[in-house]
């Protein structure tokens, strides 16, 4: 089967005037249809630049991204990113948020009507129904959470990026959103990349985990999930037997990286 993505052999440094700071050395990966990879790793290793490089917002230093077998060189309708921060325009009803991205790309009189249903329709099947007109600061950060996710997927796109997306969230509303949010993922089959902190969030969400180790990253471990675990909701797995070894397995390899 052919890799949806394909990252090979990339490195990237930040260049300043006087400085150069290595910060990924030859990381290589793939994702194939369906997969929800978390990369976890210690503070400051280079995730986020990491996935700014696959949503193609920066370029490597070397190595190349391939998305379907094509070069990423700039943004694409089909690469999603979700930033911890919603990033809603609290000017705009949470209606009009989730149809921004249509906006922009200056769909048809025609195609701005579906999209509008289409939305319309996400978001009551997601709980916010009631909340079309509302304005971003009248909703729960969790609320805030879903509405951004359906304003990402609105455009399509069968990868996703997820830079930390439930950190900003308090403990509890943090598992029930951690939960909402991969079944969403999970029904309309996308595919996934989650950058996390937490280790039990990596534990509860993906198939497959990968590890970095300390700046300049190199992927430390990776750990593959068994298919019946993975089967399970986020919240379902905190109870399963196989969480706490697989929890214990990603300390192992982070604790010598932090
Ligand atoms: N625009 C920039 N210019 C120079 N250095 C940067 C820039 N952005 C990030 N860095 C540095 O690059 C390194 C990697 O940053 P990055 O945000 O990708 O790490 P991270 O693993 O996502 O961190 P965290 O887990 O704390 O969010 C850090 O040392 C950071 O200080």
């Amino acid at each position: 089967m052919e890799p949806m993505l394909d990252v090979s052999n990339l490195s990237f440094d930040y260049l300043s005037a006087s400085s150069c700071l290595p910060v990924i050395d030859n990381i290589s990966f793939q994702a194939f249809e369906g997969d929800f990879i978390s990369i976890v790793g210690p503070s400051g290793c280079g995730k986020s630049t990491l996935l700014d490089i696959i949503a193609g917002l920066m370029p490597s230093s070397a190595g190349q991204v391939f998305f379907l077998g094509e070069p990423v060189i700039k943004p694409r309708k089909e690469i999603g990113y979700m930033l911890q921060r919603d990033q809603l325009f609290e000017w705009r009803s949470i209606l009009r948020n989730t149809l921004l991205g249509p906006e922009i790309q200056h769909s048809s009189h025609k195609d701005k009507r579906k999209t509008r249903k289409t939305a319309s329709e996400m978001l009551t099947r997601y709980d916010l129904g009631g909340f079309l007109g509302a304005k971003p600061s009248e909703l729960s950060g969790g609320m805030r959470q879903r509405a951004a996710l359906i304003r990402t997927l609105i455009m399509e796109p069968t990868l996703l990026l997820l830079d930390e997306p439930f950190s900003a969230l308090d403990y509890q509303t943090r598992l029930t959103v951690c939960n909402d949010i991969c079944e969403i993922i999970r029904t309309n089959k996308k595919t996934a990349i989650l950058v996390t902190h937490d280790l039990a969030e990596a534990v509860s969400t993906g198939n497959r985990v990968l590890v970095l180790g300390k700046r300049p990253s190199t992927i430390k471990m990776e750990l593959v999930f068994d298919p019946d675990f993975t089967a399970l909701s986020p919240l379902a797995r905190r109870n399963h037997p196989l969480f706490n070894p697989y929890f214990q397995k990603l300390w192992e390899a982070f604790a010598h990286e932090k």
